[in-house]
Parts: structure tokens; C-alpha cells; sequence
């Protein structure tokens, strides 16, 4: 047998492996594929030494085999969640004092606890993920529940035992430290309030313990705060972010910069933007919710994959840089008749700590009043590092101009690996 022969077949029937990339790689050709390191890439095909063909959230393309090391699985593995840098955030004042000093969503909390003290009366409440305490001692100062469970895995929960004691709660208040999984508590609770949102809803995916809580420590029949959540999605334009990341390179200080245009494309908007701040005349339509989750039948395997269609009819012309992506969440009242409270993180609220998310297209398109642009998002949860998705977009437009031209797009937004 000739030996090429047996490389062809040796190539042929080689296993589909797993790469973690050890540096970031920027693609410079279309049928090459950008990561960053840590990236998680399935090669199919080790096409030459230098070149493999690979697969990164089903996209695929040729990445540099020097940028890559085999997967080891166990060490990837037992850092999936990330636990130590995550929960070492919330162990400094930091992001407490970002999440107290953001009054819509405290005061939202608030609102719900004193609009219902009356259901609450004799009830027990569990506040998963309590940080400072706030909801608990809302709840032990504006209603008369006969315990509250305050859930920290951070070092936070030391200073939040001191918290109660000195605002007169620890009659009520009992401070669990540890995370919630590993935590044994005294009984079943009426209540699971919990203030879980990350930036699009999920990310950070704390809603995977808020389930786990609910399925072993709420009570049948017992409600969960928020009783549901929804992420909205808008067409907008951003002309500021555009100009200041992409035009900027056209001719800075009078030099002829264009040729980075392409890199800084890549570079500033693979991913999504966090904390941007859009205003309402952004909106290039009204928005709509591609998402809606209750929060009482929700299961866990169900965040893996989480799927949403829309329809958006462009009510002014206007470029169409981007999709902007927020989330609003619902506090269903204790007894039936009473009003269901919003926390809405959009453009046309009260702007929060979470502001909304960007995601750039590769390239804008003008987008005429009566156009429509319709299509699917896909929430992937990324299956190695629990804590990440990717968003996946794709779309449609159909100009009123002229009605048999219609031009698609797709992009995918890892969030972040
Ligand atoms: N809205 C958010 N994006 N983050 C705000 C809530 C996050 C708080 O919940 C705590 N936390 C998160 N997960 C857990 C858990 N499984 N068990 C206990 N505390 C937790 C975390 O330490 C932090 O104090």
C-alpha cells in the first residue's frame, strides 16, 4: 500500500477534536476564523501543518495550529462555572454598591415587599443570592414574615450577618453563607425572591440556581419574585459608536488610518456591548419581546437552547446599525387580585446599572419607514464554561421600495467564550 494512500485514509477517518486556543486570532481571509483564547474550537480537519479547519459556535473556518493546545477535559471542566473569580466579584463592595445605588431596581424590590406585607404576614421568604441583605431587610422592616433566609455564597454574607443585627432583624433574618446547591436549610419556603438578572437576562446563568432553588426549597403552590422574565430586542441605529470605533480610522490627524477599519470591526464588534446606553430615538421600531420565561415552569435543560422569533416594521428611516437587547421581569402579586409589578431595563425606562446591550452588525444598512425585518434569535448556552452563551441572529428585510429585493444577515455573538 502506498503511503499516501494510508495518510488519505488515516485523514479521512481522523476523531473530530477538541482546542483551546492559547492566544487570540483575528481572521485576515473570509474562510478564516477568529477566536480568543480559551476559545473551545472542534477541528475537523488538520488540512495542512500550519492550517486546520475548524469549528467555533457553528461557524467554521481555518484557524493557525500554533494558536491552539489540545483539550485537556478535566481542567476545563471543574472551572466551568468559574466559581472562585465569581463569586470573589461579589465578595468586594464593587458591584454591591453599583446594584444598591441603581434605584429602579432597588426600589422595584422595594415596592413589591410593601405592596404585599400583608400576604407576607407569617410567611417564609428565601432571598437567593442576597448580597448586602437589602431584600431581606425590606422585607423584615416592611412586612412581619415569620423568616427570612438570606442566601451568600460571597464573603459578603459576613458583613451582611452584621447588617441585620445592626437594622434590629436577626429576630427574622437568618444569613445562610455558601451557595445555595450546598446549602442545607431549615424548611420549605413560601417565597423565593431572588434578583438573578445578568446582562441579556442570562448571562452569568445565577438563573440555573434560582431553578435548583426553587425545585428543592419552594413550597408547592409557592411563588417565585419575579414570577417572569422576557428579553426584548430593537432594531436601532448608533451612529456615535459607529463613528467613534470604525470611522475614526478613515482619517485620524490627517493620515490615511482606513486600512485598520477591518480590524477594528472584529475587534470591537464580535462581541456584545455591555452598558451602552441608547436613546429612545434609537429605536428604529418599537420593540418587541423575543423571549418570555415563567419562572415557575421554566427547567433547567430548557437554558441550554432558548429560541425567539421577530417581526419589526421600520416606523422611521434611519441606519440600522445593530440590535439592542434588554430585559424586563414581572413580580406576580401574592393574592390574585392584587397588580403585577415590572422592573423594564429598555430604552423608553428608567435607565439601570444593566443600561442595554449592543450587538454591531458587520456592516450597516439603511433601512427605509414601512420596511420590515423579521427573523429568529438563538440563545446557546455555552456547554463547557456555564456560565457564557453565545447569541445567535438572523434576519430578514423586505424593502416596501421595491418588493422583490430582500437581503438577509446573520451574525453570532459570543457572550464571551
Ligand atoms: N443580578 C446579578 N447578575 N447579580 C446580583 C446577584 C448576585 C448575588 O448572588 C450571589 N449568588 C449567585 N449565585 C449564588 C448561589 N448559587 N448561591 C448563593 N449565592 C449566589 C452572588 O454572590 C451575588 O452576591
Amino acid at each position: 500500500v502506498i503511503m499516501e494512500e494510508v495518510d488519505e485514509d488515516l485523514k479521512k477517518c481522523q476523531p473530530v477534536e477538541d482546542f483551546v486556543g492559547v492566544a487570540d486570532f483575528c481572521a485576515t481571509e473570509d474562510n478564516q476564523l477568529s477566536f480568543t483564547t480559551g476559545d473551545r474550537l472542534r477541528v475537523h480537519d488538520r488540512t495542512s501543518p500550519e492550517w486546520w479547519w475548524a469549528e467555533l459556535y457553528g461557524l467554521f473556518g481555518y484557524v493557525p495550529s500554533s494558536y491552539v493546545r489540545p483539550c485537556i477535559d478535566e481542567e476545563d471542566v471543574d472551572d466551568a462555572w468559574q466559581d472562585e473569580e465569581y463569586f470573589g466579584s461579589y465578595g468586594s463592595l464593587k458591584l454591591h454598591l453599583e446594584m444598591l445605588s441603581d434605584k429602579p431596581r432597588t426600589e422595584t424590590y422595594r415596592e413589591v415587599v410593601l405592596s404585599n406585607r400583608h400576604c407576607l404576614e407569617g410567611r417564609v421568604v428565601m432571598d437567593l443570592g442576597c448580597g448586602t441583605g437589602i431584600i431581606s431587610l425590606f422585607c423584615a422592616r416592611l412586612a412581619e414574615p415569620a423568616a427570612v433566609y438570606a442566601v451568600e455564597a460571597s464573603p459578603m454574607a459576613d458583613q451582611t450577618r452584621e447588617l441585620v443585627t445592626r437594622n434590629g432583624c436577626q429576630s427574622v433574618v437568618s444569613v445562610f453563607k455558601g451557595r445555595v446547591e450546598e446549602l442545607a436549610l431549615p424548611g420549605k419556603v413560601d417565597v423565593l425572591v431572588s434578583e438573578w438578572m445578568g446582562n441579556c437576562l442570562l448571562f452569568e446563568f445565577m438563573v440555573e440556581s434560582v431553578l435548583l432553588a426553587r425545585d428543592r426549597w419552594l413550597k408547592e403552590g409557592g411563588m417565585m419574585w419575579p414570577s417572569s422574565a422576557a428579553l426584548s430586542l430593537v432594531p436601532c441605529q448608533a451612529e456615535e459608536e459607529y463613528r467613534r470605533k470604525i470611522v475614526f480610522w478613515e482619517k485620524p490627524y490627517g493620515l490615511d488610518f482606513s486600512c485598520l477599519k477591518s480590524l477594528a470591526q472584529k475587534e470591537f464588534f464580535s462581541k456584545p456591548k455591555f452598558s451602552h446606553e441608547m436613546k429612545p430615538e434609537d429605536c428604529l421600531s418599537a420593540p418587541c419581546d423575543v423571549l418570555t420565561l415563567d419562572m415557575h415552569s421554566l427547567q433547567i435543560p430548557d437554558l441550554e437552547k432558548l429560541k425567539g422569533e421577530f417581526c419589526f416594521r421600520v416606523e422611521k428611516s434611519g441606519t440600522f446599525h445593530g440590535f439592542a437587547a434588554w430585559f424586563s421581569v414581572q413580580f406576580q402579586s401574592l393574592d390574585e387580585v392584587g397588580p403585577t409589578l415590572e422592573l423594564n431595563t429598555g430604552p423608553h425606562h428608567p435607565l439601570t446599572h444593566w443600561k442595554q446591550t449592543l450587538l454591531m452588525l458587520d456592516s450597516p444598512v439603511f433601512l427605509h419607514q414601512g420596511d420590515s425585518l423579521s427573523g429568529m434569535i438563538l440563545l446557546h448556552r455555552n456547554p463547557v464554561w456555564r456560565r457564557h452563551m453565545t447569541l445567535s441572529l438572523h434576519w430578514t428585510i423586505r424593502s416596501t421600495q421595491d418588493s422583490e429585493a430582500c437581503k438577509t444577515g446573520q451574525k453570532s455573538f459570543p457572550m464571551w467564550r
